[in-house]
């Protein structure tokens, strides 16, 4: 059994009178394409934000390699790459300047920055914009540019919180290359999302979360159980099917104006 990539227990955090994330115990194994999926509102972007040292819990503690988030941060960032919701980057830097810093702040030689941002943006397919101004890069752009830098000082950890959101299949289908090759080497992909096609098609584990709590984790057969899909599990894991479908909006459609 190899140890955790992740370790929560007893999580929790508040937001006045909400309780955004209600007491999580996780255990992610290293290795692994893991997929955090919710509901809107569930807390995965709270969660993530806790255990990737951006977020201070209200309680409970979060182990990364063995690092203990609060106590050791600076052990814990060298070890993990962020890609989180709604990123902000340096706009005035162009895309290679943005990864010259960002390797550099991680404190890698110079050479070494260079290498390797030449082959992200290349396998990125960004070469093109590299000296182009991230103010001027699209939605997928940024988000690839986003994981360069999340990539770059080869994390053991990668969080990313929604990576294909605004990503076309193009993007999306480089993103995952890259991703699929990092994870093939040994390295953990923790990533949250509400798309379940894309959970099962690239994720062979999965935590379900909703409002607040854990519902499910497991290998994803474990989760998926006896249904179909991922997402029949899943509608059933949230208590979905009993939400009513929208058959009181007798107003809606037919374009009749009355
Ligand atoms: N800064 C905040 N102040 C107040 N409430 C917050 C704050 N951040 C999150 N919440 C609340 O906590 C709950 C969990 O939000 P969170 O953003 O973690 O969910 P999520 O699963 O990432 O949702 P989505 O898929 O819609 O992004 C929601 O009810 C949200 O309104």
């Amino acid at each position: 059994m190899t140890e955790a990539a992740v370790r929560v227990r007893g999580l929790w955090k508040r937001f006045g009178q909400q309780v955004a994330v209600g007491g999580i115990d996780l255990e992610l194994p290293a290795g692994r394409f893991v997929g955090l999926v919710g509901p809107n509102g569930a807390g995965k972007t709270t969660t993530l934000s806790m255990v990737t040292g951006l977020l201070r819990p209200d309680e409970g503690t979060v182990e990364i390699a063995g690092h203990d988030v609060w106590r050791d941060p600076v052990a814990v960032k060298a070890r993990i790459g962020v890609l989180p919701e709604g990123l902000r980057l340096f706009e005035r830097l162009s895309g290679r300047e943005l990864l010259a810093y960002s390797g550099r702040l991680r404190g890698l030689p110079g050479a070494e920055v260079d290498k390797r941002a030449t082959q992200l943006l290349d396998v990125l397919d960004l070469a093109g914009a590299q000296h182009k101004l991230v103010v001027d890069y699209s939605t997928g752009m940024r988000k690839k540019i986003g994981l360069a830098a999340a990539l770059l000082h080869n994390p053991e950890v990668l969080f990313l919180d929604e990576p294909f959101e605004g990503v076309d299949p193009v993007s999306a289908q480089t993103i995952r290359g890259v991703l699929e090759r990092y994870t093939a080497s040994g390295a953990t992909v923790v990533f949250s999302s509400h798309v379940m096609e894309l959970v099962e098609s690239l994720c062979d584990w999965v935590a379900v979360l909703a409002a607040g709590r854990i519902r499910a984790t497991g290998t994803l057969a474990e989760v998926r159980g006896a249904h179909p899909t991922l997402q029949a599990a899943f509608l059933e894991l949230v208590g979905a099917h009993d939400r009513h479908t929208g058959s009181d909006l007798d107003w809606l459609g037919g374009g009749a104006v009355r």
